[in-house]
């Protein structure tokens, strides 16, 4: 006998279903907008992200209609802010999309503010997605594009000045905007204490993604990420694929490499026409309902 759930104070069917998942470390609650019943808005999308007063998580990713891909995705920073691409977040997205059988074969189109992207499930585990391969899109170094405010046409080696610091700066868009600092040694507390001046400075009309990136060998980098939107992350999948494209620039690495970071290893690849190829792998933590309790507290 199927039995159908009814909401406990709209005394409607269940709505609201969500499935929690993380690429790396990189956790994203991902949600149907026509099965919510809720308005996905700024107060909502944080109490939703909150650890504490939510489920917790770095973001949300909406599933919505599109008239230019199999699939359109709204990406959701838990500041409330909205993301044009997450690495990580398409290839949970995508996961999501195979394992609940909404995609009907193993590739298929996203459409982000970003840009159309290709998802490939290329590796499962008892018939869920467990690696995926998406097709980023093109790396753009053109400073007024990404956007930064810079005199130079590519904002490469350009120094950005802080209160009591200051870096030498590489910015790259993937679809998001990307800051990329060349390091000799990582450090998280660095990394945690100039995060936020460097996400909000003047010369990021966007704001910005931070990475602190070090070369390990022509094949591979270890890098630390300061997500905008979200602050720090274990992994970022646009993150690796702008520090991938900026070694390639600088002539640091080859076009294959890895990106390890402290929730794992993306495999990145940069083609002559900087288009991206991000491959890795993503889990599922949980699934279930909004609570009735959760749900009257939104506003
Ligand atoms: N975690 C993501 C990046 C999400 C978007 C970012 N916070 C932004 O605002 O651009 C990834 O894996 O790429």
């Amino acid at each position: 006998m199927l039995l159908l759930l009814k909401h406990p104070i709209k005394n409607m069917l269940m709505k609201d279903f969500f499935v929690k998942s993380h690429g790396l470390g990189n956790d994203y609650i991902v949600m149907n907008s026509h099965e919510i019943s809720f308005e996905m808005n700024v107060e909502n999308i944080k109490t939703i992200c909150d650890v504490h007063y939510g489920i917790g998580s770095d973001g949300i990713l909406l599933l919505v209609d599109s008239t230019k891909a199999d699939f359109g995705l709204r990406i959701l920073n838990p500041d409330g802010s909205e993301a044009e691409k997450s690495g990580n977040g398409l290839r949970i997205f995508a996961k999501y999309l195979y394992d609940y059988g909404l995609a009907k074969s193993k590739t298929f189109s996203i459409d982000t503010l970003g840009g159309v992207v290709y998802a490939e499930v290329m590796e499962t585990d008892n018939e869920k997605a467990r690696t995926i391969q998406v097709d980023m899109g093109k790396a753009i170094f053109e400073a007024a594009k990404i956007p930064v405010n810079s005199d130079l046409t590519e904002c490469l080696d350009e120094t950005l000045s802080l209160e009591n610091q200051s870096y030498l700066i590489n910015c790259v868009s993937v679809g998001n905007p990307h800051c990329v600092i060349l390091k000799e040694e990582l450090s998280e507390a660095e990394i945690k204490q100039y995060g936020s001046e460097i996400e909000n400075h003047p010369k990021f009309p966007n704001r910005i993604n931070l990475q602190f990136a070090k070369v390990l060998s022509r094949d591979e980098v270890e890098i630390l990420i300061w997500e905008r939107g979200a602050g720090y992350t274990l992994a970022s999948g646009s993150s690796s694929s702008a520090v991938a494209a900026v070694m390639v620039k600088k002539g640091l690495t080859n076009r294959k490499l890895k990106v390890n970071m402290p929730g794992g290893t993306l495999k990145l690849e940069i083609a002559k026409d900087w288009q991206i190829r991000m491959t890795g792998e993503v889990r599922e933590i949980a699934s279930g309902y909004l609570s009735a309790e959760l749900l009257s507290d939104l506003q």
